[in-house]
């Protein structure tokens, strides 16, 4: 018999893993517990993409002393017992995810801000014996502060680590028939569930500043791709916008709060929407749109207003991310 060496140590069975990553949520629904995620959020270049030196006195001057309480007040419209929505659901699918993948996987699930981290889940990964993971940005479309930033972050991570992990990244999934399939029947589910018919239905997507398009990135054409592959499978046009605008910059439009205000006046009272760009319902779905849309369209003479939800940790939401992980695990589990 071989001898181990004294100073060998031991290690772990060599496993894979699948770190799920969304954006992040405040770990209360406070003005503080929003101020020290909004700092952190809005401190990353990919975000606000202007030079620190005009970027930093604005940020810290007048956004932070203003937004975080007039978030924390949108926050607590729709904070549940278990914490923010964006969390609960975003644990919940890799906590699913974990089930249908067994022993063959180790499944996660990190934020890009505020907690669990990604640098603390993959260090975590690798001391349970991941020798191999697949980080998945849950962004359908690529965009440079939403995706980019999560492997920013993981690199930062294997930059520190003397045994680093093998890392693959899931590609942006915006036209894959998987992702397509799962919103079509979702969107189609609850457009059937609907007490109304209505006229159109909105694809609201995160916007972006409008220079970012112009920069090279690829994210307003991914939105118009994924509408249009949608509107296809449902045999019905939808009409895309963006949301949630921040700053003074121009950002893509049309913006969905001007397309809802604008709608009665053209005899357009009866609209649904959802927002294909989220894989979790979160501050920006439910409160922006479910509520604070309703309300803007209603009061602008619509009669009839519903938001549909995201693909969340439904069947069908689980079975696309089912596939599309399984596909990217290719040669690293058994098929
Ligand atoms: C310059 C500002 C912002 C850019 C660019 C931006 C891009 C972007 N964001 C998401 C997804 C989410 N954003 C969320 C919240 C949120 N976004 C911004 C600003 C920018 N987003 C702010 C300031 C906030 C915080 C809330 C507020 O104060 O309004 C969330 C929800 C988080 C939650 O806790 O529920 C998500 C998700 C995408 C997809 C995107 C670019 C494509
Ligand atoms: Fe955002
Ligand atoms: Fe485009």
């Amino acid at each position: 018999m071989i001898e181990k060496p004294e100073f060998h140590p031991d290690f772990e069975p060599s496993k894979v893993g699948v770190l799920l990553v969304n954006l992040g949520t405040p770990d209360a629904p406070t003005p503080a517990a929003v101020r020290r995620y909004l700092a952190e959020f809005l401190s990353d270049k990919r975000v606000v993409e202007l030079p620190a030196l005009l970027w930093k006195p604005i940020l810290h001057g007048i956004v932070l002393r203003t937004r975080p309480r007039k978030s924390a007040k949108a926050y607590q419209k729709v904070w549940t017992e278990a914490g923010s929505p964006l969390a609960v659901h975003t644990k919940k699918q890799a906590e699913l995810l974990q089930q249908r993948f067994g022993d063959a996987a180790v499944v996660k699930h990190a934020m890009r801000y505020g907690r669990p981290g990604i640098g603390y889940r993959i260090q975590q990964m690798h001391d349970m014996g991941c020798e191999r993971i697949l980080l998945a940005p849950l962004y359908p479309q690529y965009c440079g502060a939403t995706t980019a930033t999560v492997v920013d972050e993981a690199g930062r991570q294997l930059a520190d680590m003397r045994w680093q992990p093998a890392l693959r990244t899931l590609p942006p999934y915006h036209d894959d028939p998987a992702h397509i399939d799962a919103l079509a029947a979702s969107v189609g589910a609850s457009l059937a569930a609907l007490d109304f018919e209505p006229q159109i239905v909105i694809a609201s997507f995160h916007g972006m500043p409008r220079r970012t398009l112009e920069l090279g990135d690829p994210y307003h054409c991914q939105c118009q791709k994924t509408a249009r592959l949608v509107g296809e499978k449902l045999g019905r046009q939808l009409f895309v916008a963006f949301q949630s605008r921040f700053g003074s910059a121009k950002w893509l439009e049309p913006a969905t709060t001007d397309l809802l205000k604008a709608l009665p006046e053209r005899d357009i009272r009866k609209v649904a929407v959802f927002a294909p760009g989220f894989s979790a319902d979160c501050l920006e779905t439910l409160e922006e749109m479910a509520i604070a849309g309703r309300e803007q369209f209603l009061e602008a003479g619509g009669t009839d207003f519903a938001y549909l939800p995201c693909l969340n940790s439904s069947e069908e939401g689980m079975a696309m991310l089912e596939a599309l992980v399984r596909r990217e695990l290719g040669g690293w589990i058994a098929g």
